[in-house]
């Protein structure tokens, strides 16, 4: 007999993220970074796949239908000697490569919910729909020809009843309902087409272009919260209330550091469940002597793991305030071009292990930065901006230099120069750990300082013959929260039960 925890139909989204200053520093418990949530989002919609009477299906399926080949199919058993569940990818017809991070996430969320929900019984899961839309700007544009290629939500489903509404415009329904990758090629058009909210990027997860925006820690997090919505009872799991948003940062933190390799600072897992806050991170030792999914022990030590006390990183929301300055926008550049974090961040390390007192002295003042930044951003001082950021600017610039390593590039040191003096842009950073890939803009969010940025963009991009150009998404305070239902009505399954919006 199997028990229904809930199996209700639910959407999750979880925002991106952008270090604004503290890169490096804040892998330092010591220290902390100042990070704020952004519009963009990855959601996340779970619903239960229903089977015929007598049928027992025990299958996830996993569907990104903004990317070619990215439907994944897991089988999921109980491991012996209480090592968990263990989730494995089912290949039918053409080969589907591995989404670590999605696979690795199966194996904790269901790991703990199997262990938290004691009713739920071994084979208790129902076979579960997963389907992840991520806003647009998490992946550059494909390119003209690709685009046209692939079939446009505004094309694919223009005679569908809902054709006028820009959330159901977007994409062909994935797997339950037409294939994409067998519809139609849309006739050619004169009318430009609407923008879809969430188009088809025309290529594999594998090619996109990611645009540095965190979108595994958004993925994993709404994925962890559509999962725990989904399976549990709202009395074991509730997205809005503290202990809920505890249980998803624990959770979501755990599987994307293993996921990762243990190498982030966790501040983007803390960014898409709490959005904005000045985070410093937990303790690398708290999951240390966590067994890796399937080893004995692994449901109930991870259980432990992520209800228990043990938990030292600081969500700082109070340090940041309850959003940005009136008028004052956060804005990203996509600069195009691929940055190594994880070498940058070795490069870092092995500078400061030999040079301990003046790395000390340096992370001491990019710490005071942070705060004067935070505090500028909170006090609402807009005129304190430009004089704190360029002091991030230097000592950022001064620590590449120190550790040879390219944190503000020439390249886009040269251009901050110069976008600074545009007129309403109030300072710039290169976020995170640096490099060729992006830059933050904290600008007065009007329409004529935007004209002015992006011609600025352009020209620039012109001169230098490179790609830059300014992204739809903006700061913004809020974590992770459940969506309407309602707004998802096409990826819905018309075989399901219509689910209540929350
Ligand atoms: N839309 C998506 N659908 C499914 N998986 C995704 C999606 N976006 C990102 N991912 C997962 O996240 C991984 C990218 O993670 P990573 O390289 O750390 O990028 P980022 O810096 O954006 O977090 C992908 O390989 C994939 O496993
Ligand atoms: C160096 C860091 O402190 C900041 C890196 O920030 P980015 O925003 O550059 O990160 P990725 O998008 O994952 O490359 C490492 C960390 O804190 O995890």
């Amino acid at each position: 007999m199997t028990y229904h925890g809930g199996d209700r139909t639910v959407v999750v989204s979880a925002p991106g993220k952008v270090l604004l200053a503290g890169g490096y520093i804040v892998l330092d418990r010591k220290h902390s970074g100042l990070v704020f949530g952004l519009s963009a989002r990855i959601h996340v919609l779970a619903q239960k796949i229903p089977t015929s009477t007598g049928v027992h299906l025990s299958e996830i399926v996993v569907q990104s239908p903004q990317f070619l080949n990215a439907n994944w199919r897991y089988g999921y058993h109980l491991a012996p000697d209480g090592g968990g569940i263990k989730v494995t990818q089912l290949q039918s017809g053409t080969h589907v490569e591995p989404n670590h991070f999605i696979e690795t996430t199966l194996n904790y969320v269901l790991s703990y919910i199997a262990e938290v929900d004691k009713r739920r019984a071994s084979h208790g899961f129902e076979a579960s729909s997963l389907i992840v839309l991520a806003d647009n700007d998490y992946y550059s544009k494909p390119k003209e020809s690709s685009s046209t290629s692939r079939p446009s939500s505004s094309s694919s489903s223009s005679s569908s009843s809902n054709s006028t509404n820009p959330h159901t415009r977007s994409l062909s329904a994935p797997e339950h309902l037409p294939s994409q990758t067998d519809a139609p090629v849309p006739a050619p058009t004169t009318d430009k087409p609407p923008r879809p909210r969430f188009r088809h990027f025309g290529t594999t997860l594998r090619d996109a272009h990611k645009t540095g925006l965190g979108s595994s820690a958004a993925i994993v997090t709404s994925l962890t919260a559509a999962l725990l919505a989904h399976y549990l009872p709202p009395d074991l799991f509730d997205l809005s209330t503290p202990q809920g948003k505890r249980v998803l940062h624990n959770l979501a933190q755990v599987a994307h550091c293993s996921a990762q390799g243990k190498i982030g600072s966790g501040f983007d897992v803390a960014s898409a469940v709490y959005g904005s806050c000045l985070y410093r991170r937990f303790s690398p030792s708290l999951l240390s002597k966590l067994p890796g999914p399937g080893e004995p022990g692994f449901g109930s030590a991870l259980a432990g793991l992520v209800d228990g006390e043990e938990w030292d990183c600081e969500i700082g929301k109070e340090q940041v305030g309850v959003g940005l300055p009136e008028g004052v926008a956060i804005r990203m550049c996509d600069v195009d071009c691929g940055t190594a974090t994880v070498s940058m961040v070795k490069k870092v390390h092995e500078w400061r292990d030999k040079n301990p007192a003046e790395a000390a002295e340096v992370y001491a003042d990019v710490q005071k930065k942070v705060d004067e930044l935070a505090g500028v951003l909170r006090e609402k001082d807009v005129a304190g901006i430009t004089p704190v950021m360029k002091g991030v600017r230097e000592l950022m610039r001064g620590l590449g230099k120190s550790s040879g390593v390219p944190i503000e590039p020439e390249s886009q040191e040269e251009m901050l120069d110069a976008l600074e003096k545009v007129e309403g842009v109030l300072g710039s950073v290169v976020p995170g750990a640096g490099g060729y890939d992006a830059a933050a803009v904290v600008m007065r969010d009007d329409e004529e300082t935007e004209k002015r940025v992006k011609a600025f963009l352009r020209e620039w991009s012109a001169q230098k013959e490179i790609r830059l150009r300014l992204m739809k998404v903006k700061g913004e305070t809020e974590g992770a929260r459940m969506e309407d239902v309602g707004e998802f009505k096409l990826w819905i399954r018309s075989d399901g039960p219509e689910a209540p919006a929350e």
